[in-house]
């Protein structure tokens, strides 16, 4: 039976959202893939189910492009989160994902901050292979080779990233090293590949290869552990704004609770039916 959706973006990072609270939505691999297709399908990078949460206004059910189910997304979060506020009439809401629960708060009609909570940032905790220094990770691979990009950084903000640090994010590698890296050995649940130029000490230009998506027009955790990775390595301020190809994204690594505050734009685009 065919069921409503709305197209979305957070940053141009995009989105079918489905609300699956009275009626259960569980596409297969295949069935989630053929709904993100750009070719023959809706499109979109990530695939959206709102749920009902027993602790939370709401949970987010999220499946890359590629069909596999995935911990967190950040701009995603932003989108369901400003759902639910205007559903509910209320300026902060909660929403649990695989990953845990995230607090969000109106900043404006539409713009959403989201408590994206603490970065893991043990090896074990990315996760890596094998036991090293995420500030400073040893990756060799194919045009990764290229002395343009810096050693990378490793974080995860409920699923794992890796950061390069590039002189120049529009001329870097992103599609040829992004996907040689997304399933490297080195990450055992694949990874999401950021690169990153230092603009100033507060503002950072960031692509990002999407784990299970390719390249998208933004990234939320990606903005996060690009912010993380590059405060690690003394480059930026614990708040930046991250550009990036859709849109900015204002990023901060709280001093005082450790936590990382994600803020940034929602849009709907269109209704449909799937
Ligand atoms: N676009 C999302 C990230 C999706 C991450 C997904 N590609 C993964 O496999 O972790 C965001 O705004 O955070």
């Amino acid at each position: 039976m065919s069921r409503p959706f709305l197209k979305m973006n957070g940053a141009g990072n995009d989105f079918v959202v489905v609300e699956a609270r009275s009626q259960p939505f569980a596409p297969t691999v295949e069935e989630a893939r053929a709904i993100a297709a750009r070719d023959g399908g809706i499109g979109c990078d990530q695939l959206i189910a709102i749920e009902p949460s027993a602790t939370a206004d709401a949970f987010m059910r999220i499946w890359n492009a590629d069909g596999g189910q995935v911990e967190a997304c950040g701009n995603a979060t932003r989108c369901v989160a400003w759902l639910t506020m205007q559903a509910s009439g209320r300026e902060a809401v909660t929403i649990e994902t695989v990953a845990g629960t995230l607090s969000a708060t109106r900043a404006g009609e539409t713009l959403i901050s989201v408590d994206m909570g603490e970065p893991r940032l043990r090896w074990d905790q990315i996760p890596l292979e094998n036991e090293m220094d995420t500030r400073n990770i040893e990756l060799q691979v194919g045009p990764i080779d290229d002395p343009h990009l810096h050693t990378p950084g490793a974080v995860n903000m409920g699923n794992p990233h890796v950061v390069f640090f590039v002189d120049d994010a529009e001329t870097a590698p992103v599609r040829e090293a992004g996907s040689l890296i997304e399933h490297h050995p080195l990450f055992p649940e694949g990874v999401n590949v950021g690169f990153a130029q230092i603009k100033s000490r507060d503002r950072i230009r960031l692509r990002v290869w999407e784990r299970g998506a390719g390249l998208t027009r933004a990234c939320g955790t990606g903005a996060c552990a690009a912010l993380v990775a590059a405060h690690r390595r003394g480059f930026v301020n614990r708040k930046a704004t991250l550009e990036m190809d859709g849109g900015e994204l204002v990023i901060e690594w709280r001093e005082s609770d450790n936590h990382v505050i994600m803020t940034g734009p929602v849009e709907v685009e269109f209704a449909g039916r799937l």
